[in-house]
């Protein structure tokens, strides 16, 4: 399998306070990664240093045979990683459409109408609601629309940043068989969950944060057997 993420020694944080500590992680082409840690365990901070967002302190990141370390968040972008944030983060007063046709603001721009289709195609709800402001929708139906938001990128790989948070368990259900369906064809992806099982189940390989650091690593079946993990993220 090719890299196609791959971040190493990575330390970020913000001011004089340092939240990774050194961290290590690949993503494969075609993979999903699941990333798993405690509330503040850093893991939006790996997130948000990976795209430009935070500034990287040590270490390197690789993208797709590119060096992005320390680039700007627009060359991120422009590589094709993109990231659906924590919290969704739709533009509540602008339309469902409007929200859509930002996703490809820094990246496909030729191929909007064209990707807008393909992603209405997906969540059929989002055609029903073209115009309605996104601040309206539902909790579900927001994320739904900052997935295809991400999607209208053409994403290299997309980063998922807890998108079950505050969903019910019918669309979480939903959620994770999207999720597996993007990845069926094709789209690499770096999910970031506090619903450890689910997750474990659907993807490939996974690490786990403790403290700005990787604690454990490896496939997905071996994490969700060990009594580490068990004990920690599952109460069992
Ligand atoms: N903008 C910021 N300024 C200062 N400290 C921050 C900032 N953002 C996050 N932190 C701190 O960095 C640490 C890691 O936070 P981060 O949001 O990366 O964790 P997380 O693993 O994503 O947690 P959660 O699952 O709760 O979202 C926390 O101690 C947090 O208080």
């Amino acid at each position: 399998m090719s890299a196609l993420l791959e971040v190493e020694g990575l330390r970020s944080g913000y001011g004089p306070v340092e939240v990774l500590h050194g961290v290590d992680l690949t993503v494969n082409a075609g993979e999903i990664v699941v990333l798993l840690g405690s509330n503040g365990a850093g893991k939006s901070t790996l997130n948000n240093t990976l795209c430009g967002l935070c500034r990287r302190r040590e270490g390197t990141v690789r993208f797709d045979g590119q060096d992005l370390t320390g680039r700007h968040y627009r060359d991120v972008v422009r590589a094709g990683l993109i990231q659906v944030p924590e919290g969704r983060r739709v533009f509540p007063n602008l339309s469902v459409r409007e929200n859509l046709e930002l996703g490809s603001f820094a990246r496909a721009r030729a191929r909007r109408a064209a990707n807008l289709e393909k992603v209405l195609d997906i969540f059929p709800r989002l055609r029903e609601r073209l115009m309605q402001l996104a601040g309206t929708m539902s909790g579900g139906e927001q994320q739904m629309l900052a997935i295809g938001r991400g999607l209208m990128a053409e994403p290299r790989l997309l980063i998922l940043d807890e998108p079950s948070l505050g969903l019910s368990p019918l669309m979480v259900e939903e959620l994770f068989g999207l999720i597996l369906r993007l990845h069926g064809d094709g789209l690499s992806i770096l999910l970031v969950e506090q619903n450890v099982a689910q997750s474990l189940e659907i993807g490939q390989r996974a690490y786990v944060l403790e403290n700005g650091m990787v604690r454990h690593s490896g496939a997905c079946p071996d994490l969700l057997a060990s009594d580490d993990v068990r004990r920690a993220y599952l109460g069992v």
